[in-house]
């Protein structure tokens, strides 16, 4: 089965369009304020009106308030939210909306043991959170180390590109992989040709 595909942090309509175009199943628009991909609310309307049907839109969040949440809900037709911070299972699951769980493989928490608190996560999105920080940061961990046990469907991020996503797929079969600066041509500027690679070597080894 093809792994989803999941883009994270277009910052324009035209880089949406382009990543719908190249075949993305789902794109992410970053509302953690210290992110290079941030966006605004009113850009974050605009991408959304630029997204076509049959392609997702995730919310990305990190230890939000909980009424920013539901600011940008009111504005922005988010299918799903995706939290990175330290959400509790009940914060995750008090907006009406399925949401991703990112968990770090660095540092000492055994993921296995965080990942059973999110039972009723859509998936789990399994990052490296090299450094200390919780994304983007195009850093790859050792997928050996990935639990064998994952309860939810699994999504691999960190350090994904064109030049590895096919290996990553070989390697892991995650329900879904997600990338961000791997198909970038400068922090927050999504690649055209970048993305449509990405895309192109999930297809061909599945
Ligand atoms: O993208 C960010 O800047 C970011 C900042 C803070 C928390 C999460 C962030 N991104 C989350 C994502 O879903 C990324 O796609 C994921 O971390 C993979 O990033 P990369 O290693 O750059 O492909």
């Amino acid at each position: 089965m093809r792994p989803r595909i999941k883009i994270c942090g277009v910052t324009s309509a035209s880089q949406a369009e382009a990543a719908a175009e190249a075949g993305v199943d789902a794109l992410g628009l970053v509302f953690h304020p210290n992110s290079p991909r941030a966006i605004t609310l009113s850009q974050a309307v605009e991408i959304s009106r630029a997204i076509p049907a049959f392609v997702s839109v995730v919310g990305l969040f990190m230890d939000p308030e909980k009424a920013r949440v539901n600011e940008v809900l009111a504005r922005v037709p988010l299918e799903m939210l995706q939290f990175h911070g330290r959400e509790s299972a009940a914060f995750c699951r008090a907006f009406g909306r399925r949401y991703i769980k990112a968990l770090g493989m660095s540092g000492g928490v055994d993921p296995m043991t965080l990942a059973g608190e999110y039972e009723d996560a859509a998936a789990l999105l399994l990052d490296s959170h090299a450094g200390n920080r919780a994304g983007g940061t195009g850093e790859v961990f050792d997928w050996q180390r990935l639990p064998q046990a994952l309860q939810r469907p699994l999504v691999l991020a960190g350090g994904l590109s064109p030049g590895n996503v096919a290996r990553a797929v070989e390697q892991v079969r995650p329900w879904g992989v997600d990338v961000s600066s791997g198909v970038e041509s400068a922090p927050g500027v999504k690649d055209p040709v970048k993305m449509s690679h990405f895309i192109n070597e999930v297809h061909r080894v599945c």
